[in-house]
């Protein structure tokens, strides 16, 4: 039985006709080769601007493979070839004249396993504007504090600051690389199974974080786990063998699934 998403009280957005105005990013006839293996065919979808939208599927359908296209972390697989196109603001980011390291930080990732750096919490959360030259020890502590907060993390670990990373729990450090990714103010928040790797408090406190970081990012989760997806999106698009089977809101595909395969996959027949 799955729980659906209690904080879902939006309207149902019409996925098919958002206005530019209400679309964060539009993939367009996305296909995808590693070597001769196509991993996705031909994927159009419309992603909502300050909502959650959770990609789901069997293992190998290709939802990984497509989250990290949406920030271009495929660049780094040398067999991996891509054509279409995913706009952000209208603007391709796959042109050629893409900066990608800019494109990284408007698209922030948090990946399945914490990956805190060896460093103390302080320098974790700051660690990008680092990178950017900002220095100001005000600007910084502004930072730190409104980025823990922003990852519910403030109140555990305001008191020490300078202790490395890894005296955190798990779950704490799951928080303190969102912080990371926050501190920055990305536009987007891509998120790959972040909480495969925790116990399921900590699964409990990421999910009611997701949910709060919609009101300021868009924010894109692959996850296997059927009742998450249900739990924290707003629409749920369903992978299968690379092809995007089904994309709605996420109570009606749960619901009243339109494809047979959506519905076998959610009354767990496979996968
Ligand atoms: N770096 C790579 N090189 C070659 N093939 C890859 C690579 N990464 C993924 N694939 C292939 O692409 C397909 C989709 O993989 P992907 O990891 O995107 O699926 P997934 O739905 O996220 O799976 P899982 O739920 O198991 O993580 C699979 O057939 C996989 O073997």
């Amino acid at each position: 039985m799955i729980t659906l998403n209690a904080h879902n009280t939006n309207e149902k957005l019409d996925l098919a006709s958002l206005s530019e105005e209400e679309t964060a990013l539009r993939i367009e006839n996305l296909n995808l080769f590693y070597g001769q293996a196509q991993a996705l065919h031909d994927i159009s979808m419309a992603i909502p601007k300050g909502k959650v939208t959770a990609f789901i599927g069997p293992s190998g359908c290709g939802k990984s493979t497509l989250l990290r296209c949406i920030n271009r972390m495929n660049d780094l697989v040398e067999s991996c070839r891509v054509d279409g196109a995913i706009s952000l603001h209208g603007k391709n980011i796959y042109d050629r004249d893409v900066d990608v390291a800019a494109l990284r930080r408007r698209i922030g990732m948090v990946f399945q396993r914490p990956n805190p750096f060896p460093k103390s919490i302080y320098e974790n959360v700051v660690y990008g504007l680092r990178l950017m030259g900002v220095n100001d020890r005000r600007t910084l502590d502004e930072v730190v504090e409104r980025s823990l907060k922003g990852a519910a993390l403030w109140n555990e670990v305001k008191d020490r600051l300078k202790e490395s990373a890894f005296s955190l729990s798990g779950g704490q450090q799951q928080r303190l690389v969102i912080a990371r990714a926050i501190a920055i103010e990305p536009e987007v928040l891509l998120l790959d199974e972040p909480t495969s790797a925790l116990d399921p408090i900590s699964t409990l406190t990421i999910e009611e974080l997701i949910t709060e970081l919609k009101s300021q990012y868009t924010v894109v989760i692959v996850t296997h786990n059927m009742q998450q997806a249900a739990r924290v999106s707003d629409q749920t698009a369903f992978l299968y063998m690379g092809k995007l089977i089904e994309y709605d809101d996420t109570n009606a595909l749960f619901t009243t699934p339109a494809k047979k395969q959506t519905e076998d996959y959610i009354t767990g027949r496979y996968g």
